[in-house]
Order: C-alpha cells, then structure tokens, then sequence
C-alpha cells in the first residue's frame, strides 16, 4: 500500500450560499493529504455539513474550486463514500437493498455477486446488524439505521470519506467498538477522510489533524496537529497525558474561535 503524501483533496476559495442569500461558507481552504482523516469540530451553523455536502457533489451551485489530486473531485474516477447526517437511506429499500444498491450504483462493473454478497455481510456483521437485514429503514432505531449507513459507506471501499457525526446515535460501548472498527478500516483501506464531530474526544481520538471551525464565517479553520496520539495504540490514547494535553488546547481554540 502506497501512502504517498501528494495533493489530496484540495478545497480553494469555496464560498456556499442557500437560495434565499443565507451563506453557509465564505472562501474556506482547505488541504487534506490523500490517504489521511482529519476530524472537524465547529459550532452548529457553521457550514460543516455544507462542507461535506459540497465535496460529495450534493450541493452543485458554489463558488471556488473542489480538486483531489488536482482534478475536479467531482468524476466518475473519485468513488466518495457519504455518512450523511440523516442516514440518507432509501424508505422503501430493505437494509440489504440500501447497501446493494449503493454498491451496484458506485462499482457498475463489479458483476461478482458472491464478493458484493460477502461484503454486504461483512459489513452487516461488523456493524452488529446482520439481523437486521430484511427489515426497512422507518422500522429502525436511529442507532440501527445509523448503521446501516456506516456499513453502506464502508462496503464501497471509497476513495474518500465523508462522514458527519456518523456515531452521534450509538450509545457509549457501540461507539466504542465503532470507532475502534473505523480506524482499523481506514488502515485497511485507507481513503482520504474529513469526520465531522460535536465530540472534542472523538475528534481527537480520530483525527490526524483536528480542524476548528470557527463561528465567524470568513475566518479561516485553525488546524490543529494530532500525530502523537493519533500514532499510539488506540486503547491508550484516552488515558494519555497527550490525549488531556490536546483537550486543554483544543477547549482553548474553542473559547477563542466560537
Ligand atoms: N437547505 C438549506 N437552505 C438554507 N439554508 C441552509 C440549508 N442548509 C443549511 N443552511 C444554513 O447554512 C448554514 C450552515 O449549515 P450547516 O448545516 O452546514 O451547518 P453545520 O455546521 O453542519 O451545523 P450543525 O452542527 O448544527 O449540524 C446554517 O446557517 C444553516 O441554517
């Protein structure tokens, strides 16, 4: 596996404005090294969905420029993986035809059923939801359907990751285990990651950078280096003084930026 630090996705100038004249983002930069995850932490309005939304190609009316590996990031050759904040699953779609479908849509040329099955049920497992399965998404619990739209992103192996507070629903041990899984996931499969997070600690415990969005809009992200903990063993960063070090800064950041 290569991990070669080039260009990544390069975000320039991006402005967003809603119709109506609100304007969600107003000329954020942004650099994130291909194979990395930075976590994004910012105050509710912020434009951190926006963010997410814009990369992903679901917001096409925005000003500046969105490039991975110095191309529109928006072709056919850039597969991104999206944990929206409301799940984004289809109503009418069983869980197993949520995440089939997703992969037919993004790897059309894959044709072996069997691997597409083994994935599904992979993912289905790890996620704690193979039981799940056949049922609808209306019938499900937040967490459940949280979930499902986790092992969806997961399952299609993307290039790049978004994911905006894909754990928020899990209570504590899930979170815990999901967490552990996405790190090990990412290692496996390493795809050029943005997390958004409420969670100072999850950001932390994810990030290889943590970037603060801050409320006035125009001001631009203070990025904050987390090599050290995001390089130790993932069950001893919580109780190392690195880990207590980095949320006294980030409370710090916080107070001055939001
Ligand atoms: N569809 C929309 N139409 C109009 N304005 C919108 C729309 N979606 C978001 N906004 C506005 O854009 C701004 C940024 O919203 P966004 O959802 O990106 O923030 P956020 O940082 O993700 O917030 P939160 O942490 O609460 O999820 C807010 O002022 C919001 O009201």
């Amino acid at each position: 596996m290569s991990l070669s630090r080039n260009s990544g996705l390069n975000i320039k100038d991006l402005t967003v404005a809603y119709k109506g004249g609100q304007l969600a983002l107003e000329r954020v930069n942004l650099t994130v090294p291909e194979h990395s995850i930075y976590t994004i932490i910012g105050p509710s309005g912020s434009g951190k969905s926006t963010l997410l939304r814009a990369i992903a190609g679901l917001i096409k009316d925005y000003q500046g420029e969105i490039l991975f590996q110095g191309s529109s990031v928006h072709t056919k050759e850039t597969l991104i993986g999206l944990v929206p904040q409301s799940y984004g699953l289809l109503p009418w779609k069983t869980v197993h035809s949520n995440i089939h479908m997703a992969m037919k849509i993004s790897h059309p040329d894959r044709t072996q059923k069997h691997n597409q099955e083994q994935t599904i049920q992979h993912w289905l497992e790890a996620m704690g939801i193979e039981d799940l399965a056949k049922r609808y998404p209306l019938s499900l619990s937040g967490g459940q359907q949280q979930r499902v739209a986790i092992a969806r992103a997961f399952a299609l192996v993307p290039t790049i990751m978004l994911l905006d507070e894909p754990f928020s629903a899990l209570d504590a041990v899930t979170r815990e285990t999901i967490q552990r899984l996405f790190l090990e996931n990412w290692k496996a499969n390493p795809a050029t990651t943005l997390f958004v997070t409420h969670d100072v600690e999850e950001a932390i415990l994810l990030g290889e950078k943590i970037i603060v969005i801050p409320s006035d809009k125009g001001k631009s992200p203070v990025t904050i280096d987390n090599d050290h903990v995001f390089h130790m063993k993932h069950e001893d960063k919580r109780d190392s003084d690195d880990f207590f070090q980095q949320m006294k800064r980030i409370r710090k950041v916080i107070q001055e930026q939001w």
